[in-house]
């Protein structure tokens, strides 16, 4: 039996272009993360995948990506699950900020903390470990039993909710988190086994200049 499960991060957004701080707000993609978007679906087009549930965030740039995916794939009917619980990391008071002036404010080194360590929040929001918090045990619960009943699967969220997911399916160190870049609009396939670990899996990725936005 095939158990694959396919995480996508959106598309650019409108902060993404502007490099602000984004988290819970909730923008809409940009023109480029359209075309991101139909590019992903493309991929997995060519790769001759189609899905059997989807899974988004309550937010509109994860689902947009979602919507254009499927549109690709001839499966616009598809009925696409939301939920809170994959949403954004929410950056607390740095949302909304320029991440180059915050840099220029707090210094590099304590903004890639924020940005990228497990277990440092930035000023009123979640660090990592509070969002897999929240993303892991609904992921458990909804997302990897459609997995292991061999239904070929999307997730279509954020790269601070997908890094989440993605310590715990590939096994990262809080270290190797730390250089674990998600680009936007790139397909990373898993294919599962039975007892719910990796077999392999493949990250399509476009254009590495989008891996800071
Ligand atoms: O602003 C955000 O919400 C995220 C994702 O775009 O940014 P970062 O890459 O800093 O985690």
């Amino acid at each position: 039996m095939q158990r694959r499960l396919v995480l996508v991060r959106h598309g650019q957004s409108e902060w993404n272009l502007k490099n602000l701080f984004t988290g819970w707000k909730d923008p809409d993609l940009t023109e480029k993360g359209v075309e991101e978007a139909i590019e992903a679906g493309r991929r997995l087009k060519a790769e001759g995948l189609k899905f059997d549930v989807a899974f988004t965030s309550k937010l509109q740039r994860a689902q947009r990506t979602s919507q254009l995916i499927l549109a690709e794939l001839g499966q616009r009917n598809l009925q696409v699950i939301e939920d809170e619980a994959l949403n954004e990391r929410d950056y607390g008071e740095l949302t909304g900020l320029n991440k180059d002036d915050a840099r220029k404010t707090w210094g590099d080194k304590k903004v890639l903390m924020w940005r990228r360590s497990y277990d440092v929040p930035p000023p009123g929001g979640e660090s990592l470990r509070d969002t897999v918090a929240r993303a892991l045990p609904y992921f458990v619960r909804e997302i990897l039993p459609q997995v292991l009943n061999g239904k070929t699967t999307l997730v279509t969220a954020h790269g601070n909710s997908l890094r989440a997911l993605i310590m715990t399916l590939e096994r990262l160190t809080p270290e190797e988190l730390l250089q674990r870049e998600l680009f936007t609009g790139a397909p990373i396939i898993y294919e599962m086994r039975a007892d719910s670990t990796i077999e392999s899996w493949r990250d399509l990725a476009g254009a590495p200049a989008d891996a800071a936005e």
